[in-house]
């Protein structure tokens, strides 16, 4: 038993097995995803994330099964989803104030805790502006950086450091090896072979499975 563990997980698109009874686990530290595009990378994580449900198996975080430790483990998830919708209308600060806010989060230390963590990755400048002017990847640090408020314990990562320069990327990198002393981090970037010698596993995922790289 690790933080979370999937046991025999089968995810069915339609007639499709993009993961194929999969056994696997995430304990701290980080896990890299590789693989070719299209191969179930993001199913993955949204599987652990707890924003899908398997077709069949097992998830425990824990020891404790899903559905019932979902909820629990959702107290302490971030998730940095590979593309989503922010509200343009809000500022950055608002976002992250809004999202602290889901997570049950004392609302006085996440504004200073989003500061420091925007701040190491060059957007601090703009949390009072709103997200309608922002670029792809200021979006992109902004739905990293809600991921990380609180004090994650299992964070799944998609992409967050794509559309972004090298500086700004290996800034984004450092943090997430912070993070990964103490919370089990699970990340596909395009930067993998810079993290890798940091990693705890690096995983594959092609063809439904999902194997040490
Ligand atoms: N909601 C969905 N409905 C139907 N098919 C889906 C859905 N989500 C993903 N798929 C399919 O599942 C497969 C895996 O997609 P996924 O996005 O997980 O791959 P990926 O490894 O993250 O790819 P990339 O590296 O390009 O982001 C693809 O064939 C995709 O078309």
């Amino acid at each position: 038993m690790t933080q979370l563990d999937l046991t025999n997980v089968t995810k069915t698109y339609g007639r499709k097995n993009v993961l194929d009874d999969v056994t696997i686990s995430f304990p701290v530290g980080l896990t890299l995803l590789t693989g070719p595009s299209g191969a179930g990378k993001s199913t993955l994580l949204r599987l652990i994330a707890t924003a899908e449900k398997p077709t069949r198996g097992k998830i425990s975080w824990y020891g404790a099964p899903f559905p019932a430790a979902r909820a629990e483990l959702r107290r302490v998830l971030g998730y940095a989803p590979q593309a989503v919708d922010l509200p343009d209308d809000l500022t950055a600060r608002e976002f992250a104030l809004h999202m602290a806010a889901l997570k049950g989060l004392e609302l006085g230390a996440a504004d200073r805790q989003f500061a420091a963590i925007t701040d190491a990755i060059g957007l601090h400048a703009d949390i009072n502006n709103r997200i309608a002017t922002f670029s792809g990847g200021m979006r992109r640090r902004l739905i990293f950086a809600q991921a990380l408020l609180g004090a994650p314990e299992l964070l799944a990562l998609d992409e967050p450091t794509a559309e972004l320069d090298s500086e700004t990327a290996h800034r984004v990198g450092a943090l997430v090896l912070d993070y990964a002393r103490t919370a089990a981090v699970v990340m596909t970037t395009h930067l993998a072979d810079d993290l890798r010698p940091s990693a705890t596993a690096i995983l594959r995922v092609d063809d439904g499975k999902v194997a040490t790289a």
